[in-house]
């Protein structure tokens, strides 16, 4: 299970990271100096142009890969690989069709060899937690998107992670969808008190949820802006004046950092 956290360790760090893959057309350097130290409880958005590294970060948090150089901890112990103290989502839920929407939450638990009463109880709790809990009998083909990616946040949460990694989670969505969907994942946020690592390329999307952006660069990516804010607590962070303050000042990061004039 998950590692013991270290006293006063920060969540997630990042020191000095950097990764390059290696093809047939040569070396492409993807990030680089990744200085990053994540406190637990914040809900980290990482935004920047196309191709700035932003899923690479999180496939090495995610222990997908292994930087090239540096080092990635989560409680101060460092990451080798998957793990139960990290969730994933991804843009397109990577749901079974031939399980039930319940089977399919309790996946990870059964695999991890939790009992089955437990692993049930445990799985229905995060179906309610996402207002799923009618659905537990249907096939994941029989849902919405929505609904489907509400199935793949109930999963990641179901082995009670620290962390939840997120890579465009709503990019596949309608916009009335999406737009429910963000309310919906800062009220269980709020519920839940999970750090959050939050892939996007919707600057209002980062700024509704946020309570920490960084900008990567065009590649190699590196940070080049990381700023800190209390919006997402508010209860109406869209009515507040400091939102469009702050959407302006990250569109004009995104922008300067893609190479395009304002
Ligand atoms: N498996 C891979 N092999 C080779 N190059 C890769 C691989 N994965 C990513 N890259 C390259 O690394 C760079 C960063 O990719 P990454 O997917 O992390 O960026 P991104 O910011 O998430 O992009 P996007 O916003 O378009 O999804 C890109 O130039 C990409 O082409």
């Amino acid at each position: 299970m998950s590692p013991r956290p270290d006293a006063g360790a920060a969540a997630l760090e990042l020191r000095g990271v950097g990764h390059d893959y290696r093809g047939r057309e040569g070396t492409v350097p993807a990030l680089q100096g990744v200085d990053l130290s994540v406190e637990r409880g914040e809900h980290l958005v990482v935004v920047g142009p196309s191709g700035s590294g932003k899923s690479t970060l999180l496939r090495l948090v995610a222990g997908f890969h292994r930087p090239s150089r540096g080092a990635v901890t989560v409680d101060g112990a460092p990451v080798r690989g998957p793990g139960p103290d990290r969730g994933v989502v991804f843009q397109q839920p990577t749901l079974f069709p031939w399980l039930s929407v319940l089977a399919n939450v309790e996946f990870g638990l059964r695999m991890a060899g939790m009992r089955r009463e437990e692993r049930r109880e445990r799985a229905m709790r995060q179906l309610e937690l996402v207002g799923l809990a009618d659905t537990a009998r249907m096939r994941t083909y029989e849902l919405s998107g929505g609904m489907r990616q509400r199935v793949a946040i109930a999963r990641a949460l179901a082995p009670d992670p620290g962390i939840v990694l997120m890579d465009e989670p709503f990019g596949a969505l309608d916009a009335l969808t999406r737009e429910r969907m963000q309310e919906e994942l800062r009220d269980l946020w709020r519920l839940t008190g999970k750090t959050l690592v939050f892939i996007t390329h919707d600057v209002d999307e980062a700024v509704y949820l946020g309570t920490r952006i960084v900008v990567l660069s065009a590649r190699p990516g590196r940070i080049v802006l990381d700023e800190s804010s209390d919006l997402p607590r508010l209860d109406d962070p869209r009515a507040d004046s400091a939102f469009t303050r702050r959407r302006e000042l990250i569109t004009e990061a995104v922008r300067a950092a893609a190479g395009v004039s304002a």
